[in-house]
């Protein structure tokens, strides 16, 4: 056994990814983009960039559905925003959003989820908490300097910070929290499944 199959070995797989057939796997990808355009419109209305429900739904598909197929289903996502489908915050699609104010968030989205699901494949989720909060945090933080950065690059470094970072430190924490809570939860509640 690889020293990567050993990672892999005792790995948070609540939906059993791992074994299903590239139909289902499909079926996962389509209802990940759906709810990734759901948590979109969990959405607090800021100018120029609003607060919304996202980054926690990218990072939960990154530690639900792996790295590979959580990239694969986020940049599904963002395909169907590029075709105009109204699935980013506020119903905005087309492909103005992806040279605008939030286009370093948008990019950043495939990194993050990809991140989050390498580091659950190694044990960063479930019930290890400060770890699995650990990687959402990380997560959320590397959006916010490539989101803010561009947004630095737009309309300045101060700017940036103000109106692109600072406001979204909290709802990271919180939403960090949030999706490590939810996957210790599910984590305690399987494997006491498992035990009846
Ligand atoms: O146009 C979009 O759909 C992207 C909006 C990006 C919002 C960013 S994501 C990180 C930060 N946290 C929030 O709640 N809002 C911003």
């Amino acid at each position: 056994m690889s020293l990567f199959d050993a990672h892999q070995v005792d790995a948070f797989d609540p939906l059993r990814l791992g074994q299903r057939s590239l139909a289902i796997k499909a079926v996962f990808v389509v209802a990940g983009t759906l709810a990734l355009a759901l948590a979109s419109q969990i959405s607090v209305p800021m100018v120029p960039v609003p607060i919304t429900m996202q980054t926690f739904a990218i990072t939960m598909i990154g530690a639900l559905y792996g790295w590979r197929l959580g990239a694969l289903t986020i940049l599904a996502w963002l395909g169907e925003a590029m075709l105009g489908f109204p699935v980013l915050a506020g119903g905005a699609g087309g492909l103005a959003p992806f040279v605008g104010p939030t286009a370093g968030y948008l990019v950043s989205f495939p990194i993050i989820g990809a991140l989050t699901g390498w580091l659950a494949e190694r044990g960063w989720t479930g019930d290890r908490v400060i770890r699995s909060f650990a990687s959402h945090l990380v997560a959320n933080i590397l959006c916010l300097v490539i989101g803010g950065g561009w947004l630095a690059v737009l309309i300045g470094a101060e700017k940036g910070w103000l109106l692109g970072v600072a406001p979204f430190i909290l709802g990271a924490v919180l939403k960090s929290a949030l999706a490590a809570a939810v996957l210790m939860g599910a984590k305690i509640y399987l494997g006491r499944a498992r035990l009846n």
